[in-house]
């Protein structure tokens, strides 16, 4: 049976990361049958399921006058979510919620966007966006590797000068000499032998692990406006390569954004990581010329 969410004092459920409203007002408060609950506040804490839209009017006009009344109605097309407060007017508002996909199961699949109609208190002072804002691109709200929704804002200050600046944007590109002095502090990565790419690769422990972290990638590189180019071979293979495309070799930007991916979380092969980071606190510095090998282990 569906329990509604905990609501906190205003009356609205209590949310903690910042993109599980994204899932929990569509999923989390689906019916038996997919039907509408009627929530009343909580003061009242029963329900009513409607099944028909006309229902959900009701209770949408119910809101005006039970305080903290939520009514959601979940179809296949759209959800539709009102929240009530003792005689408000309410506007309609389109936000935008996560639909769960069909074939979840825990697995990276996609997530599809469903319009949703959202009446909030016309004076609402701190109105929260159930769902996620519109302009949170849908990789932004993407699944990692336990199916919780990663936040969509990185907490990374920008530290990549604009690439198209060239030279004006203090870029220059690496000598052989300046780069290996460079990777020194970055024992995770090496270079290519003539120096045009910086190269990370490692082998991930299954498919989500690697697909996890190279969302995590992408949200960096889409925040830094710089991006790498990605490879994910034999289903947990990853490499990443860097330079700046540009400037046709491995520039400030390249090695800034390389320490700003080894910040990033990834799960290795137990395998693999025994065999090139046996201390994984402080990796090894690898010979600058050898890449760690990235044969997926026997
Ligand atoms: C207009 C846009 O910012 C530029 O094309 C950026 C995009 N991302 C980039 N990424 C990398 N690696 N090199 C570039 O030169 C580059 N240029």
């Amino acid at each position: 049976m569906f329990q509604p969410p905990a609501l906190s004092r205003g009356g609205r459920p209590r949310q903690t990361t910042c993109c599980a409203p994204c899932l929990a007002p569509v999923s989390a408060q689906r019916g038996r049958d997919g039907g509408a609950e009627c929530v009343r506040g909580w003061r009242r804490n029963r329900q009513r399921d409607t099944k028909n839209f006309g229902g959900l009017l009701l209770c949408a006009a119910a809101g005006l006058f039970y305080r903290n009344l939520t009514a959601t109605n979940q179809s296949s097309a759209f959800s539709f979510r009102v929240e009530g407060d003792r005689g408000t007017k309410y506007t309609a508002r389109r936000v935008w919620h996560l639909a769960r996909p069909q074939s979840w199961r825990g697995e990276s699949a996609g997530v599809a966007l469903q319009p949703a109609l959202r009446y909030t208190r016309k004076k609402a002072t701190s109105s929260r966006t159930i769902g996620c804002d519109p302009r949170h691109h849908v990789a932004r709200c993407r699944l990692v590797q336990d199916a919780r929704m990663a936040c969509p804002k990185s907490s990374i200050s920008k530290v990549c000068a604009p690439c198209e600046g060239g030279s004006e944007s203090g870029l220059n590109v690496y000598t052989t000499r300046e780069l290996e002095k460079e990777l020194a502090s970055l024992p995770l990565w090496t270079s290519t032998p003539n120096g045009d790419f910086i190269i990370r690769s490692f082998v991930a422990k299954n498919f989500v692990s690697a697909m996890a972290f190279l969302n995590e990638v992408a949200t960096v590189a889409e925040e830094q406006g710089h991006h790498p180019d990605l490879h994910l071979t034999q289903y947990r293979n990853v490499e990443i390569r860097l330079q700046t495309h540009s400037m046709g070799g491995v520039t400030q930007n390249d090695i800034a954004e390389a320490r700003l991916f080894d910040q990033l979380p990834v799960t290795y092969s137990p395998k693999w990581q025994r065999e090139n980071l046996p201390d994984s606190a402080t990796p090894p510095t690898p010979a600058p010329s050898t890449a760690p090998s990235s044969a997926a282990p026997s």
